[in-house]
C-alpha cells in the first residue's frame, strides 16, 4: 500500500508553497510555427492568478526571450535540426529551473515544444539528483541521433537525459543523470520502432493507452508510482505533453494522435501526483495556439491551465 500523506503538505517544498512560472516561447525542437505562443496564451488565460487562488505564492517575471542566444548559422548535426539553438535554449532553461528549485520554489515550465524538457529535467536533477520522472505523452520522445527519422529534437529529449545514443559535442552539457528505473511513461500510442527497442533494452516502464484501457487510470497511476517511487519518498518531476490527451480534448497541438486520454484521465494523473506530496517540478508542453480554430485554441489553453491547477492541488470537492 502507498504511504498516505497529508494532501496539502509537500515533502520537499517549504511552507508557504511557492511556484515559479517559467514561460518558454520556443519552437526550435520541431518544424511547426506557433508552439512558441503557448506560454503567452496560458499566462493570458489567467494561470498565475489561478495558482495564487489555490494558495501558492506565484513568481512570474515574464517570458524568457533567450535574447543572448544567437545562432545565425545552425546547420543540422547529422539528422538533428536546429541543434545549437535547441541545446543553448535548453541549457538556459536548465539553469533557470535549477535555480528556482534551489530556491525552494516549484518550477512550472510552460512550453513551447517538448525538447525543453531536456532543460527542465536537467534543472530538477541539479537540486534533486534522486528525482523520478513521470512523462505523460502520446510519444516516448526517446529517439537518439541514430534512431530519429524526423530529426526533430522534441522527439529526443529523454534519450539525452538517459545518456543513450551517440554523444554529440554540442549537447555535452546535458548530464545523463536520469536512471531508466526512475522514469515511467503514461499515455503512449505513437512509438517509433527504434524507440520500442530502446524501451525494451533499457527496461523502461511504459503504460500505453492499452494499459489505460485494461486497468483504468487509477490502477495505472498507482502502478506507475509504485515503479518509480516506491514508498513515495522521492521527488517527482511531472512532464505533461498535452498531446497525451485525445485530440478531441486538446486539439491545438503539433503532433496529435487519436485514441488519447480523456479530460478526466489527464486530470486524474495530475491530481494523484499532487496527492503524493512529492511533486517538485511540472512541465505543460506543446500547446500550439496557431493550430485549429479559435474555439479549439481556447479549449486547449483552458485544458493546459486546468492540468496545471490539478497538479498544484485543485480538487473537485
Ligand atoms: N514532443 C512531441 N510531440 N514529440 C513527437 C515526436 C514524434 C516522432 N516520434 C519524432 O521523433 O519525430
Ligand atoms: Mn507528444
Ligand atoms: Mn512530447
Amino acid at each position: 500500500m502507498a504511504a498516505r500523506v497529508e494532501s496539502s503538505v509537500s515533502r520537499f517544498l517549504p511552507d508557504p508553497k511557492a511556484v515559479a512560472i517559467v514561460g518558454c516561447p520556443f519552437s526550435g525542437g520541431q518544424p511547426k510555427l506557433g508552439v512558441d505562443g503557448g506560454p503567452i496564451h496560458l499566462v493570458e488565460a489567467g494561470l498565475p492568478e489561478q495558482l495564487a487562488e489555490l494558495g501558492w505564492k506565484v513568481q512570474f517575471d515574464g517570458h524568457h526571450q533567450f535574447e543572448d542566444i544567437n545562432t545565425q548559422d545552425d546547420p543540422p548535426i547529422g539528422k538533428l535540426k536546429n541543434p545549437r539553438l535547441v541545446s543553448r535554449v535548453c541549457k538556459a532553461v536548465a539553469d533557470v529551473v535549477g535555480n528556482h528549485a534551489k530556491n525552494g520554489q516549484l518550477p512550472l515550465t510552460l512550453g513551447g515544444d517538448h525538447s525543453l524538457a531536456m532543460g527542465t529535467i536537467s534543472g530538477t536533477l541539479q537540486k534533486y539528483p534522486d528525482a523520478c520522472v513521470i512523462w505523460v505523452d502520446a510519444h516516448a520522445d526517446l529517439n537518439t541521433a541514430e534512431t530519429t527519422d524526423s530529426g526533430n529534437i522534441h522527439g529526443m529529449p529523454v534519450s539525452f537525459l538517459l545518456g543513450l545514443g551517440p554523444k554529440i559535442e554540442e549537447f555535452s552539457w546535458v548530464q545523463p543523470l536520469l536512471k531508466p528505473h526512475r522514469l515511467v511513461y503514461i499515455g503512449l500510442r505513437d512509438v517509433d520502432v527504434g524507440e520500442r527497442r530502446l524501451l525494451r533494452e533499457n527496461g523502461i516502464k511504459a503504460y500505453s493507452m492499452h494499459e489505460v484501457d485494461k486497468y483504468g487510470i487509477g490502477r495505472v497511476v498507482e502502478m506507475a508510482l509504485d515503479h518509480v517511487n516506491p514508498g513515495r519518498k522521492l521527488p517527482i518531476h511531472l512532464s505533461f505533453d498535452v498531446d497525451a490527451l485525445d485530440p478531441t480534448v486538446a486539439p491545438s497541438t503539433g503532433t496529435p494522435v487519436r485514441g488519447g486520454l480523456t479530460f478526466r484521465e489527464g486530470h486524474y494523473i495530475c491530481e494523484a501526483v499532487y496527492e503524493t506530496g512529492c511533486l517538485v517540478a511540472l512541465d505543460i508542453m506543446e500547446v500550439n495556439p496557431s493550430l485549429e480554430d479559435t474555439a479549439s485554441v481556447k479549449q486547449t489553453v483552458a485544458v493546459g491551465c486546468s492540468l496545471a491547477r490539478a497538479a498544484l492541488g485543485e480538487t473537485l470537492l
